[in-house]
């Protein structure tokens, strides 16, 4: 049974090895022990039950049961920009137009914004490649929509996920190339890489006036707000939870910024809370059919997992021993529950 909980001191092992399978582009988590450590670090701060900080990492990993291995991890940063900037570049319209010369022009424009400066954000998502199937994946991410539902009071009214541009099948970056290089004069992986150790050099390099983007080559304009193919079944499952492209767009490959107001995400609408019914494994008929996220009510020891139940009635729903093994939960706890599939309603 895979469940999905907080990260702990003692997982360090486990996620050492996990960074090892990240590769290149995936900034957040790589091969580095001292990086690995100050996740785990801040992560431990975050979850102190005293602790209601400002800036603070939300970080997750998903457990196989059965066998105690971590296969994934996922992250919710409570705000970003705070300590310093954050950047995007603002997809805006300029029209150029005469009357006299019979001209019109909508002119698409790049400007720098720190707009989405204390909002919250979903981050660091990484499955194990061996642990891509059964769902595993959309359970890993929508654990966190859980999460917001349950502590909104941690989290800004707006949340952000940004998505990975677009890149060609060798690699490259047509926005970076049409743009960011003239002004970096490095590969994108390699500024990618710098810019993640240290903002500063995205200040100090980045044009700072807006650019016209009907100036830039054909491929990069075409590559504004489009994800990187990979990515694209990550955009479209946090779209089916209510986040939206609005504009925004990374500065280095184009890829889009997604945005919802936290409150509207589909998981906090549409969750509700319910009291678990521990099923007797040898005496009761297992559920089958759609599958549900049921989530804890902790906060240290958030657990999270998906699995078909049993509606017994409004407020009262059947689920598996092992399930309630893996939440670690007993007859009676309340758990928040909701669909795995969007568009669906109790
Ligand atoms: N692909 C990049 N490294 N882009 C630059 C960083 C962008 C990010 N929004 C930040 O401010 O940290």
């Amino acid at each position: 049974m895979m469940v999905v909980r907080p990260i702990q001191a003692d997982d360090y092992t486990a996620l050492r090895e996990l960074a090892r399978k990240t590769g290149p582009g995936f900034t957040s988590l790589q091969d580095n022990d001292e990086q690995v450590a100050g996740k785990i670090e801040a992560a431990l701060e975050a979850f102190k039950p005293s602790s209601l900080p400002d800036e603070a990492l939300y970080l997750f990993v998903m457990e196989e049961t059965d066998t105690g291995d971590v296969v994934g991890i996922c992250g919710i940063e409570a705000a970003v920009g705070l300590s310093e900037p954050w950047y995007n570049y603002r997809v805006g319209t300029l029209v150029h137009a005469s009357r006299e010369l019979n001209v019109y022009n909508q002119i698409h424009t790049l400007t720098i914004s720190n707009d989405h400066t204390g909002y919250s954000e979903l981050c660091t998502l990484f499955l194990s490649p061996e642990a891509r199937h059964s769902k595993n994946g959309a359970l890993l991410s929508k654990s966190r929509f859980m999460f917001l539902a349950e502590f909104p009071q941690r989290f800004n009214e707006y949340l952000i996920a940004e998505m990975r541009g677009y890149s060609d099948d060798k690699g490259v970056s047509p926005f970076w190339e049409g743009l960011g290089r003239h002004f970096f004069s490095l590969d994108f992986a390699e500024a990618d890489t710098l810019s993640s150790m240290d903002k500063v050099f995205i200040a100090e390099l980045m044009p700072k006036n807006t650019i016209y983007t009907n100036l830039l080559p054909k491929d990069a304009q075409e590559a504004i707000g489009k994800t990187h193919e990979a990515t694209t079944p990550a955009r479209k499952l946090l779209e089916a939870e209510g986040m939206r492209y609005t504009g925004y767009i990374d500065m280095f490959d184009g890829g889009p910024t997604l945005v919802s107001r936290t409150n509207d995400l589909r998981a906090v609408q549409d969750s509700r809370y319910v009291k678990a019914h521990v099923m007797n494994d040898k005496t009761e008929h297992q559920p089958e059919g759609e599958f549900y996220l049921v989530s804890t009510t902790d906060f240290a020891s958030f657990r999270c997992c998906m699995t078909a139940v049993d509606i017994v009635g409004n407020h009262v729903v059947g689920l598996p021993q092992a399930v309630a093994d893996a939440l670690q939960i007993t007859e009676g706890t309340t758990v928040r529950i909701v669909p795995m599939a969007s568009g669906r309603r109790f």
